[in-house]
């Protein structure tokens, strides 16, 4: 089975206006060709429009890092997929740790935004992972299963197949340690055997599992030969260019 190859970043709520378009100039033109890897990146709500602009007929792609389920209202200081889409742009990652810690998001919430974003064209990028206290007790496959059976409550087997999945240990994020390719092929794993479980083997052999936690160009070619990880979501080793470029290396 042979799944595109997806490296989004996620700039997380870092960067300038001057400094965001700054890069878009210097990493445009330079990805890989579509055919090979999928580019991404995932910028404040702020700049998505003006990275849309500068990005408009190159291979990378901008993603937002959220958005509300509702398509309008009176939902202050919220961004709406609707309002997103209308942008061009493609992807939304939904429920990162960050978001789920800091401005608790539920399952249930993540599961409505998967639906709000897909209904408006556009693909959700659902992250999901453990704490240090889950992984140490050994509890992270039933954790992590529990969080995508949540996420994708009511979704279609065509809508899931199209989705993409980040397992993104909480313990790794950040923190320069990251799980060993094993085991982040391990948990990828369990992610996609969850998905063939609720969807059968079609829909888990098409469905993409990006690993995130630490990724750095040192590191993301031994992550990609892995059987279950199809891609990566990268913090801090995105928030360069010529870190984020280097991040695309491994298609060679
Ligand atoms: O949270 C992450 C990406 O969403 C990972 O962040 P780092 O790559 O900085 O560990």
């Amino acid at each position: 089975m042979s799944r595109k190859p997806i490296i989004a970043g996620n700039w997380k709520m870092n960067k300038t206006l001057a400094e965001a378009k700054a890069f878009a100039e210097a990493v445009k033109g330079k990805a890989p060709s579509a055919d090979l890897v999928e580019t991404v990146i995932g910028s404040p709500a702020l700049f998505l429009a003006p990275l849309a602009e500068i990005l408009n007929g190159d291979v990378i792609e901008v993603a937002a890092q959220n958005a509300y389920f509702e398509n309008a209202g009176a939902f202050t200081g919220e961004n709406s997929p609707a309002a997103i889409a209308d942008l061009g742009i493609k992807y939304i990652i939904i429920g990162h740790s960050e978001r789920r810690e800091y401005f608790h998001e539920t399952d249930e919430d993540i599961n409505k935004k998967a639906k709000a974003i897909i209904a408006n064209g556009v693909t959700p990028i659902i992250c999901c992972g453990e704490t240090l206290e889950t992984y140490e007790a050994g509890q992270t496959a039933q954790w992590v299963e529990s969080q995508i059976t949540a996420a994708l409550k009511d979704l279609t087997p065509e809508q899931v197949s199209n989705l993409v999945i980040a397992y993104e240990p909480i313990w790794a994020i950040g923190t320069g340690k990251s799980a060993d390719a094993n085991t982040a092929d391990e948990t990828c794993g369990v992610v996609r055997n969850t998905v063939e479980k609720l969807y059968g083997k079609t829909v888990s052999d098409a469905v993409r599992i990006q690993y995130g936690g630490s990724v750095k160009p040192e590191n993301v070619a031994e992550y990609m030969s892995k059987e279950n990880v199809d891609g990566a979501l990268v913090g801090g080793a995105s928030l360069e260019a010529e870190s984020f470029l280097a991040l695309l290396d491994f298609v060679n």
